[in-house]
C-alpha cells in the first residue's frame, strides 16, 4: 500500500529543491496534504480492474453498445502532470453485458494510475475484451496534457487524440466508422 511518510519526505525535498522554506506556514502541512491528495489520484494502484466487470447479464441481442463521453482525470507519467478528457467505450457484447456505470468505474481505475494516454486507452480496452469476451471492443480518448500546455511546447488547447480496437472492429473499418460517427 502507499508509503504516506516516504511522499511527505519526497515533497518536502522538492520544496527545498526549489528553494522554499519549508517550515514556513503556508507550506507546514502541504507534503501531509499532498500524500493526501496522491492517495487519491493514484487510487487506481490497488484496485483490480477486474472487479467492476465481474458482475454480468445476459443479453439476447448482439448490438452495439455505446458509453460516450466518459470524463476523466489522469497524470501523465513523464511529468506527473494533469492530463484529462472524455473516453469513448463501445463494445459489440457476446451475450454478456455489464451495468453502464461499470465502463466508467473501469476508466477510473486504470486513469488513477500514472498513466500514457496509449497505455490507458489499451488497458480499457483490453480489461473489457477479457472480462467480457464480447465480439469486439473500441475505445477513444480525447485529452489534454497539461505537460504540454502549460509548460513544454506550450500549445494550450491541443488534444491528443488515441483509440484502439481489438476483435470485430480490428477487422472491420465500417464498424470503426461507424464508432467514430456515433462519437462525434
Ligand atoms: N506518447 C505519449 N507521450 C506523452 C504522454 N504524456 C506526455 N508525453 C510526452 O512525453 C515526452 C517526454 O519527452 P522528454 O524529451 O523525455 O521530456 P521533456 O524534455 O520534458 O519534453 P518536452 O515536453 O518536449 O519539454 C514529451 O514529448 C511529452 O509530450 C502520453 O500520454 N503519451
Ligand atoms: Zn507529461
Amino acid at each position: 500500500m502507499f508509503d504516506h511518510e516516504k511522499i511527505k519526505e519526497g515533497v518536502r525535498l522538492i520544496l527545498e529543491g526549489v528553494g522554499e522554506d519549508v517550515e514556513r506556514e503556508g507550506l507546514l502541512e502541504t507534503p501531509d496534504r499532498v500524500a493526501r491528495m496522491y492517495e487519491e489520484i493514484f487510487a487506481g494502484m490497488y484496485q483490480d480492474a477486474a472487479e467492476p466487470l465481474s458482475k454480468r447479464f445476459h443479453v439476447a441481442g448482439n448490438e452495439m453498445v455505446l458509453e460516450k463521453d466518459i470524463v476523466f482525470y489522469s497524470t501523465c507519467e513523464h511529468h506527473l502532470m494533469p492530463f484529462f478528457g472524455k473516453a469513448h467505450v463501445a463494445y459489440i457484447p457476446k451475450g454478456e453485458v455489464v451495468g453502464l456505470s461499470k465502463i466508467a468505474r473501469t476508466v477510473e481505475v486504470f486513469a488513477k494510475r500514472p498513466q500514457l494516454q496509449e497505455q490507458l486507452t489499451a488497458q480499457i480496452a483490453d480489461a473489457i475484451n477479457e472480462q467480457l469476451h464480447p465480439m469486439g471492443v473500441m475505445v477513444m480518448l480525447e485529452a489534454e496534457h497539461t505537460c504540454m500546455t502549460m509548460r513544454g511546447v506550450k500549445k494550450p488547447g491541443s488534444k491528443t487524440v488515441s483509440y484502439v480496437t481489438r476483435g470485430i472492429f480490428a477487422e472491420d473499418t465500417a464498424l470503426q466508422d461507424r464508432f467514430f460517427q456515433l462519437v462525434k
